[in-house]
C-alpha cells in the first residue's frame, strides 16, 4: 500500500481487563500526529465477557478460543462499521489489534484472537493485524507496543527532557520517553515494558467479593488498611528483578487472591491497590534519566486512590493525561491506528528498549478487502 503524506486510520484495541471495545480516528503519515479524531466504544456483554474469560490462556485450536474469536469479531464488526458510516473522514486504513488470549513470547508465543482478513472483508478496508507476533518471533516480548505512539504524543505535546507514560489497564506498562530524540528506534529515545499487574486483581477482588465490576473511584480501598507484609512479599516476585524490557500476561500474577484471602474486603482492596501503585515505583527505578512528570492513562487514572498512592510514591509529578488534552481512555486505540500506518508504510513498530527484541521490527500482517 503506498501511503505518501498524513492520512486518517482507525484504531481499535480490545484490552486485558475485557470491558469492551474501544475504536479512535487519528491522522498521521505514521510519524507525526496531524489531528487526533472522534472515538467510540461498545462494551463487551456479560455473556460475551464470559465467552472471552472461559478461553483466557488457551491457544488456536481450541474450541473456546474459536467461539471467543468469534464474540471478539462481530464487537469490532458492529463498532467499526458504525463509526465508518458515522466519521465525516473516511479512515483509508484500520489497525485491528484485537483480543491477546494467551501471551507467554519466550515459550509458546502470543496470539490474538479476531481475523483481521474477516475484518477487511467485512468493512471494505486494508486492515492491519496481528501486530505482535513478528516481533515475538524475532526474540521481542511482543508487548509493549503503545510506545512507539507515546514517543509520537510526546512530540504532539511539544514537551522537551524526559517524561514517562503509564498505562494502568488490567496490567500496567511503563513508557519513558525522550521527546528530544526523533525516532522512536534511536537509542535513548525510548525504553518500555509492562510494571505488574494494574487493575485485574482488584477488579477480581470486587467480582469475588461484591459482585462488582471494579472499585469504583476506590472507595472499597481508601477505607482500608495495608498489609506491609502481602506488599514486601508480593514484590520479591522474580518479574521484578527482571531487567526491562520485559512483558506479562493477565494473569502471570496468578495467586493474589490468595495472598489476601485473610483480609476483609476494604483491606484487601487497599492491599491490592498498593500492588499496583508499588509495582509502577519500581518500575520507575528504571528510569534512564528521572522524567519530569508521569502522564497517566488507562481507566485506572479514573482512581482517585490509586493516584494519590502514585503521588505519594513517586518523586515526580503525577499527571492525569486528559489535563494534557489527550484522551486517556483511547490511547491504545490510537496507537494502532498509529502504528497500522507504520506498518503500511514499512516503518518499524518496536525496537530493542521496547520490547528487547533483537533488531527493529514492524510487526503486523496487512490484509486487503
Ligand atoms: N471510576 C473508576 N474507578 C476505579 N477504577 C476504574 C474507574 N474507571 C475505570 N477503572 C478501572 O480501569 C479498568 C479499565 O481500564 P482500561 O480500559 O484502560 O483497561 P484495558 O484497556 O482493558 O486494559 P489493558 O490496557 O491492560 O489492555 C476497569 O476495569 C477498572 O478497573
Ligand atoms: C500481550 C498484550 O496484549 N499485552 C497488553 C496488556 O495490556 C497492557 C499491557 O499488557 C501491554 O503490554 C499490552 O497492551 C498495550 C496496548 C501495548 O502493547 O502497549
Amino acid at each position: 500500500m503506498k501511503i505518501s503524506g498524513a492520512i486518517w486510520a482507525l484504531g481499535a484495541m480490545s484490552g486485558t481487563s475485557l470491558d469492551g471495545v474501544d475504536a479512535a480516528m487519528l491522522r498521521t503519515d505514521g510519524e507525526t500526529i496531524t489531528a487526533f479524531g472522534p472515538s467510540d466504544y461498545r462494551p463487551y456483554s456479560k455473556a460475551e465477557r464470559a465467552q472471552i474469560a472461559a478461553a483466557l490462556g488457551q491457544w488456536p485450536g481450541d474450541a473456546q478460543v474459536a467461539q471467543a474469536s468469534e464474540v471478539v469479531e462481530a464487537a469490532h464488526a458492529a463498532l467499526l462499521s458504525r463509526m465508518i458510516t458515522r466519521v465525516e473522514d473516511a479512515p483509508q486504513i484500520v489497525g485491528f489489534h484485537g483480543q491477546t488470549m494467551a501471551h507467554d513470547p519466550g515459550v509458546q508465543g502470543t496470539h490474538q484472537a479476531g481475523d483481521g482478513a474477516l475484518m477487511a472483508e467485512l468493512l471494505q478496508l486494508p486492515v492491519v493485524w496481528d501486530f505482535r507476533s513478528a516481533d515475538v518471533q524475532l526474540g521481542g516480548q511482543g508487548a509493549p507496543l503503545a510506545p512507539f505512539f507515546h514517543h509520537a504524543c510526546a512530540r504532539y505535546l511539544g514537551l522537551t527532557g524526559p517524561v514517562a507514560f503509564l498505562n494502568l489497564g488490567g496490567v500496567g506498562n511503563l513508557t519513558f520517553v525522550d521527546p528530544e530524540i526523533a525516532a522512536p528506534e534511536a537509542e535513548g529515545a525510548l525504553l518500555a515494558f509492562d510494571t505488574g499487574p494494574a487493575n485485574a486483581p482488584l477488579n477480581d477482588l470486587m467480582q469475588a467479593r461484591r459482585g462488582q465490576i471494579f472499585d469504583r473511584d476506590g472507595a472499597l480501598a481508601a477505607q482500608g488498611k495495608v498489609d506491609a507484609d502481602v506488599v514486601e512479599d508480593f514484590l520479591s516476585h522474580r518479574y521484578f528483578l527482571k531487567i526491562p524490557p520485559k512483558s506479562l500476561d493477565r494473569d502471570d500474577f496468578p495467586d493474589l487472591s490468595s495472598k489476601v484471602a485473610h483480609l476483609g474486603d476494604a483491606d484487601a482492596a487497599a492491599t491490592l491497590t498498593e500492588l499496583c501503585a508499588a509495582s509502577v515505583a519500581r518500575g520507575m527505578e528504571h528510569a534512564p534519566r528521572p522524567p519530569s512528570r508521569l502522564m497517566v492513562c488507562g481507566g485506572g487514572r479514573r482512581n482517585p486512590h490509586l493516584m494519590a498512592r502514585l503521588r505519594a510514591l513517586l518523586a515526580c509529578a503525577v499527571d492525569d493525561i486528559d489535563d494534557h488534552g489527550l484522551d486517556g481512555d483511547m490511547l491504545e486505540a490510537q496507537a494502532f491506528a498509529y502504528l497500522a500506518v507504520r506498518v503500511a508504510r514499512g516503518l518499524p513498530t518496536s525496537c530493542p528498549s521496547t520490547t528487547g527484541v533483537a533488531a527493529n521490527v514492524g510487526g503486523g500482517v496487512i490484509s486487503q478487502p
